[in-house]
């Protein structure tokens, strides 16, 4: 039976900034000398066909066509299409000739994927030096781009997997979006026509990491970007009857960046880490949890547009019900509406989220999605993991992979 609550865990792992319980053991969290972590900037897709992977997350994502770079822009290699909902900025990627080698391989290896998660900061070079001096692997060193709006100056890092960083600096910049862009596009007429999901901004980005890479990663992010652990879970936590995983969540100082790394342990069947780890051809970005304020309405919507979304049963919101009854906090949402929706609850005695899970966004059981709505809690769901996770092992064992 699954007992460990979510508070349990913040009561003995996490407490405020400053200091934090971690492991047994007090962490002052200073901010950083140099450089400040704003905020993720985008994310930056590499698919096989950008104008229609864009076009996908506009229809059913309620995305809207917000900035393009390509041959019409005089971008003769790389096309890309940039979409946008609220805060919330993704990048679709594809290479425009035959032979492009380090796109191709990208594609043939992994598939459609997450390829760069870009975070706006300030002083660029400084951050990249710092990162340089613990030693990591600085894929672009540091360069500016400019045009009539001004001037940005960008820095790229690897990060897990083929998966890397860029830093955006934008305090010289004035533009819509960045410079080498357009945002004369095209408007699919359709979309005017369709309901709007009200989704804001990321609140959250995921890496799926292999067999016992969490830790090392975890580390990387504190050692080079100075991040630190936000609270962490074990695999006595996060389990199954059937497969089990550990995650560490890292965050910037600030706290407005939240990146948990998961990895597969040990079960009687193949862990859903495991089997993202084997179609992703390695470490990569799992899911993006996107942020809304409503959740009702997001997912009603969305589902009208088409998204496709993971189901617990009501076994689940009857033992909810239960639990609330005795319980300090009040969901101000209509529990027969979010138990129609699927959509699950975690709480603790200050505050709830709200969170669903959309099925792959690709043909392979990589990437997927998720909304998140808060109510004074900075949780990820963990009281949610285990009815989660049996949703995606349904999923699993209809693919043949819960083996
Ligand atoms: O940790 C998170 O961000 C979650 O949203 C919960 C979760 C953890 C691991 C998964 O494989 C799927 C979902
Ligand atoms: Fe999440």
């Amino acid at each position: 039976m699954y007992s460990v609550s979510y508070h349990g865990l913040r009561d003995k792992r996490y407490t405020d900034k400053g200091e934090k319980l971690l492991e047994g053991l007090i962490m002052t969290v200073r901010p950083p000398e140099v450089g400040k972590f704003l905020s993720f900037d985008h994310l930056t897709f590499w698919v096989g066909n950008a104008k229609q992977a864009a076009s996908y997350y506009c229809t059913c994502f309620g995305f809207e066509p917000f900035a393009y770079s390509g041959l019409e822009t005089g971008e003769r290699n790389v096309v890309s299409h940039a979409v946008k909902h609220d805060k919330i900025i993704f990048v679709f990627q594809s290479a425009l000739n035959p032979g492009s080698d380090e796109m191709g391989k990208h594609l043939v290896i992994h598939g459609d994927g997450v390829k760069d998660i870009a975070f706006s900061v300030e002083d660029c070079r400084g951050i990249v030096e710092k990162a340089r001096q613990k030693g990591a692997k600085i894929v672009r060193e540091p360069w500016e781009k400019s045009d009539e709006f001004g001037s940005v100056t960008y820095a790229i890092v690897q990060t897990y997997g083929d998966t890397t960083h860029t830093f955006v600096e934008r305090t010289n910049y004035k533009g819509p979006f960045l410079p080498g862009y357009t945002t004369d596009v095209f408007r699919n007429p359709l979309l005017d026509t369709l309901p709007k999901p009200g989704l804001r901004f990321i609140d959250h980005v995921v890496g799926n990491q292999p067999d016992d890479e969490m830790v090392t990663i975890a580390d990387w992010y504190e050692k080079n970007l100075l991040f630190h652990r936000f609270w962490s879970v074990d695999d006595s936590v996060l389990h199954t009857d059937y497969s089990s995983l550990r995650s560490i969540v890292v965050t910037n100082y600030d706290e407005t960046i939240k990146m948990p790394i998961n990895e597969p342990a040990s079960g009687k069947r193949k862990s859903q880490i495991a089997e993202y780890v084997d179609y992703y051809g390695g470490a990569g970005v799992q899911h993006i949890a996107l942020n809304t304020s409503d959740i009702i309405s997001a997912i009603t919507t969305l589902k009208s547009r088409g998204v496709e979304f993971l189901e617990v049963p009501d076994s689940y919101f009857n033992m909810l019900r239960e639990r609330l009854k005795t319980s300090p906090v009040k969901i101000e949402e209509s529990m027969d509406k979010l138990q129609q929706l699927k959509i699950l609850i975690d709480y603790d005695d200050n505050g709830y989220l709200l969170q669903i899970f959309s099925k792959p966004v690709q043909d392979r059981p990589t990437l997927f999605i998720e909304i998140i709505q808060r109510h004074n809690h900075t949780g990820f769901g963990a009281g949610n993991f285990k009815a989660l996770f049996e949703a995606i092992e349904r999923e699993q064992d209809k693919r043949g992979n819960l083996v």
